[in-house]
Formats: structure tokens, C-alpha cells, sequence
């Protein structure tokens, strides 16, 4: 029979400039906000972020074999405002975490600080036909960070942390059969960052236009150790998934601004 190769073990963050060159491009992400540096800018105010999210629009959750993935119908599922030049719309929603009960695992930092854990709604321009066409152009995407910190049990993204159990293999996919608005996961309070980044996985495309949320999200430990429910494949066979976030990246002089 054919030779059984096994399929690679993915690669960590620090290799992947070997096959994506763009790992060491000029607007990478994520990066390490430096809030004294982060420029209020009134436009972003005068024109504020309008979220319209309907709340039947999440079709399944899929373990992407490197986090969790809400498959999202942008049907009536749009954001513009704020920075965007365009109408965007939603098309999935995942994280990245770090190890059980640690304090690292967001992607973002605020001034060095790290939360466990970061959620990313992302979202394609709809200028383009599709996200395929999107999703390498410099407005193609825009993606809402949250923070998630240690805390009480979010009940809005409870149903969904119930689901990873579902899904421990990659390629595991669970229908949502319920409706769920996921404007739930926003903070309440809606100020934010903004600067033009990067997909912080591979492909690494600088098609981002960034909003992260000022304020985290409370969730609960319970919830964050739901996320290692999600399995991979390391090194020395399959394990829980965790640590799946990129470290921040050089700022090469971009401005952040704020809200
Ligand atoms: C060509 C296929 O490329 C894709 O599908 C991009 C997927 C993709 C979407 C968002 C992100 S993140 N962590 O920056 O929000 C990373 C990768
Ligand atoms: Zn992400």
C-alpha cells in the first residue's frame, strides 16, 4: 500500500516565516497595545461602530484543529462605522487560549498585560464577492477582539462552550440548532482599538483592519477549561488544544488609535 506519512505536526509561530515570508511583514499581528501611545481620534466617535448582528445566523460549531469555529451565514449579520470604509460581514467566530488556569492565551496585550483567553468575530468586506476573495486584500477583513478574563459564568456563551465537548477531533462539526445572537459576547461598554494588522495565523495575509474591545468579558474557569475539550495533535501524540496564540508582533511604527 502507499507509504502512510503522517501529516506534519503543525509548526509553532516562530518557523512559520519559513513558508509564509509575511511572518515578518510590516503590519503583523497581533501586537502589544501601548495605551499612552494609542491616539483618541473624535472620527471614530462622530461615526460610531454599529453592530447588527441577527441572532439565527450561526449555523455549526467545527474544531478547526487549531481552535473552535462558529460557521456563521452572514445573513443580516453586518458591521460598518467606526473605522471601516465598507459594510462587513460576519462569516465565523473562534479563540485562542492559553494553559489551564494560567493567565496567558489572549494574542493581544494591553501594556504586557495578557488574558487567558481572546475571542475573534471575523468579517469580510463586502465589496469583494466573497471571503475567498477578501481574505488577502489590505480592507478585505475585519475582525472584533475580546478579552476574556477568569470570572463568573458567562451565560451568553455558555451554550456554545457546552458544544466543544461535541467536537474533540478535527474536523468535528455540531449543528446549532438554537438561535444565539453573538453580540452577546461584546462587552457592554463598546470602546476599542484600531490599527491595520494581520491574520495571526498562516496565511498571515495583512488584510485586518483590528477593533479589540477595550473591556474583557467575564468568563467563567469552568468555561475556559471547556476549551480543552478541543483536541489536537502535538508531538507526542494528540492532546488537549491550548496555547493556540501568536505572540505579539513588532509594531513597525503603525499607529493605534482609540475610541
Ligand atoms: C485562505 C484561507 O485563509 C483563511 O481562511 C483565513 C482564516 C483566518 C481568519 C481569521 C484569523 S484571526 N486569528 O486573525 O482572526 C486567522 C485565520
Ligand atoms: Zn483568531
Amino acid at each position: 500500500g502507499f507509504l502512510q506519512v503522517a501529516s506534519p505536526v503543525p509548526q509553532g509561530p516562530n518557523k512559520w516565516h519559513e513558508q509564509f515570508p509575511i511572518a515578518k511583514g510590516q503590519r503583523q499581528s497581533p501586537i502589544d497595545i501601548v495605551t499612552s501611545n494609542a491616539k483618541v481620534d473624535k472620527a471614530l466617535s462622530d461615526n460610531p461602530l454599529k453592530v447588527s448582528y441577527s441572532n439565527n445566523c450561526c449555523q455549526s460549531v467545527t474544531n478547526t484543529g487549531a481552535s473552535f469555529q462558529v460557521v456563521v451565514d452572514g445573513a443580516g449579520t453586518e458591521i460598518s462605522g467606526g473605522p471601516l470604509d465598507s459594510t462587513y460581514k460576519l462569516v465565523q467566530f473562534h479563540a485562542h487560549w492559553g494553559p489551564l488556569g494560567g493567565d496567558e492565551g489572549s494574542e493581544h496585550t494591553v501594556d504586557g498585560v495578557t488574558y487567558p483567553a481572546e475571542l475573534h468575530l471575523v468579517h469580510w468586506n463586502q465589496k469583494y464577492k466573497d471571503v475567498g476573495e477578501a481574505v488577502d486584500k489590505p480592507d478585505g477583513l475585519a475582525v472584533i477582539g475580546v478579552f476574556f478574563s477568569r470570572g463568573k459564568e458567562h451565560a451568553g456563551f455558555k451554550p456554545i462552550s457546552d458544544l466543544f465537548a461535541k467536537v474533540p477531533r478535527k474536523a468535528d462539526k455540531v449543528d446549532i440548532s438554537f438561535n444565539y445572537d453573538p453580540a452577546c459576547l461584546l462587552p457592554a461598554r463598546r470602546d476599542y482599538w484600531t490599527y491595520l494588522g494581520s491574520l495571526t495565523t498562516p496565511p498571515l495575509f495583512e488584510s485586518v483592519t483590528w477593533i479589540v474591545m477595550k473591556d474583557p468579558v467575564e468568563v467563567s474557569a469552568e468555561q475556559l477549561a471547556a476549551l480543552r475539550n478541543l483536541l489536537w495533535e502535538t508531538p507526542s501524540g494528540e492532546g488537549q488544544m491550548c496555547n493556540n496564540y501568536r505572540p505579539p508582533q513588532p509594531l513597525q511604527g503603525r499607529l493605534v488609535r482609540s475610541t
